[in-house]
């Protein structure tokens, strides 16, 4: 399972909105949008990020976080519209005094398990089948080291 990415975490607070590279996000179950209460360029900057998610991955599971509520707590008597406008579940969290923060991650965590392991995404399906040639030909790989092992311990006849 695969969370996106402490990359996004990093990014989605930037003042200017930077592409992520496509390979970001192919590979994540769910996603938490971050932004800064204290800097409303990062709050506005999520549309842009949301709309880029996605272009990727349309269906997994994402979660928006308004963080540092700590230094004001007044936020959290705000409604933050872009969460509303796309259905997201909302966190108050402070990363400095750790409000929310396990009950944010566990839940994200649920959510990207539940959506990997019901997924019709047809993206998904094509790589779980790579996952599946992958395991397949380690399984191969460490039966013939296995064998070349065994070979090597025969006692001399
Ligand atoms: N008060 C407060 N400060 C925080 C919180 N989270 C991070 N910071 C501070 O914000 C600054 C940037 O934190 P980083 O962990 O570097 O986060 P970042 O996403 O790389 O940076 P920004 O996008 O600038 O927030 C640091 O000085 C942190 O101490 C928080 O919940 N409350």
């Amino acid at each position: 399972m695969d969370c996106i990415l402490q990359d996004f975490w990093d990014t989605a607070g930037q003042e200017r909105f930077q592409s992520m590279h496509a390979s970001y996000y192919h590979k994540a179950h769910a996603c938490i949008m971050v932004f800064d209460v204290q800097r409303k360029v990062t709050y506005k900057n999520l549309g842009t990020w949301y709309a880029e998610l996605r272009e990727f991955r349309p269906e997994i599971p994402c979660v928006v976080v308004a963080n540092k509520i700590d230094a004001d707590i007044k936020v959290t008597q705000k409604s933050f519209n872009f969460a509303r406008k796309f259905s997201l579940p909302l966190y108050f969290v402070s990363a400095a005094d750790g409000t929310n923060v396990v009950k944010l991650f566990n839940d994200a965590i649920r959510l990207a398990v539940s959506y990997k392991q019901n997924s019709q995404d047809f993206m998904d399906e094509v790589l779980q089948e790579l996952e599946n040639i992958n395991l397949d030909q380690k399984e191969e790989d460490q039966l013939a080291q296995e064998q070349c092992g065994n070979t090597k311990t025969l006692p001399p006849s």
